[in-house]
């Protein structure tokens, strides 16, 4: 059982837009220390459900229910306050890491502009920070990273970069859409196990949105489907995977067994250029 002052708790989400219904009575729960697992297919509201717990959903959204995060409630909150949360207690990383990094801005200056603002450190210690996080994400030779530029990486360096830069203000929670999906194949099983050390070892809770069961399967420890806007299906990883009981998350597992299956394997020969 979670403690309700800890992690993410969704309630009886709903959202519509001009009328229409986009998300229905969403349940979520997403602890601490835990990859929490958002799957669906396009269009089934999994994106809507994260921006939403950062009050960044279309303004013209009507929302209810209960969103609590480490037992303060985030629905209706004021923009002013929600800012002070985004991107400090807790990040978001999306698909495509040249869209989420500025082309004209250096790494360094990127890493550290919202430790200023959220942290309130000097100059030098968000430097010496941002020079720290690039370590723990496995970016060579970071001290040179910090004067480099978007065009100087790889898009799996540039996801990293993008993993540091959602942890460079001590997150709690760490909203990941599709993080491995424009990817090379070779490249997203390191990005995984990062996000994986980045669990385990900061003790964050993740949010992680894929449409992909086999990145599912490869590390969330609970499961929850989506379908048309609705919560289908929910679980720990066994036994959404092994055993679904709904007939929606059945035919995502029986089109994707080889891929399941070789996600589940530990990729340990994925070498550093990711
Ligand atoms: N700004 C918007 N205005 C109106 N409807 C929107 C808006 N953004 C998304 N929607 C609709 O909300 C629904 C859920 O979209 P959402 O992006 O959350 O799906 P998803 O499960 O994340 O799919 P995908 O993997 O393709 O991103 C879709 O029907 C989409 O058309």
């Amino acid at each position: 059982m979670t403690d309700s002052s800890e992690g993410l708790q969704i309630e009886a989400l709903s959202l519509s837009i001009d009328g229409v219904p986009i998300l229905k009575n969403v349940d979520l729960i997403a602890p601490p220390a835990t990859v929490t697992g958002l799957a669906g297919e396009s269009g089934s509201g999994k994106t809507m459900t994260g921006m939403t717990v950062l009050g960044l959903q279309p303004s013209r959204a009507s929302t209810s229910g209960s969103i609590r995060f480490e037992g303060q409630q985030l629905l209706g909150l004021r923009s002013k306050d929600l800012n002070r949360l985004r991107g400090h207690r807790i990040s978001m990383i999306f698909q495509d890491p040249t869209a989420s990094l500025h082309p004209m801005l250096s790494i360094g200056q990127q890493l550290t502009d919202h430790q200023r603002y959220h942290l309130g450190v000097s100059k030098r210690e968000a430097l010496s920070r941002a020079g720290d996080l690039l370590q723990r994400v496995q970016v060579p030779d970071p001290e040179a990273a910090l004067d480099k530029y978007v065009h100087q990486f790889s898009g799996g360096q540039l996801q990293r970069i993008c993993i540091a830069s959602a942890l460079a203000c001590d997150p709690r929670m760490l909203i990941a859409d599709e993080p491995t999906t424009a990817l090379d194949v070779t490249v997203q099983a390191g990005i995984l196990r990062l996000l994986r050390q980045v669990c385990d070892d900061l003790k964050i809770g993740i949010v992680l949105i894929t449409h992909d069961l086999g990145v599912m399967s490869a590390l969330a420890d609970t499961i929850t489907v989506m379908r048309n806007g609705s919560v289908v299906e929910h679980g720990t990883r066994q036994q959404v995977i092994t055993d679904p009981q709904d007939d929606y998350t059945r035919s995502l597992i029986d089109a994707l067994p080889d891929r399941i299956e070789a996600a589940n394997q530990d990729t340990a020969g994925e070498g550093q250029n990711g």
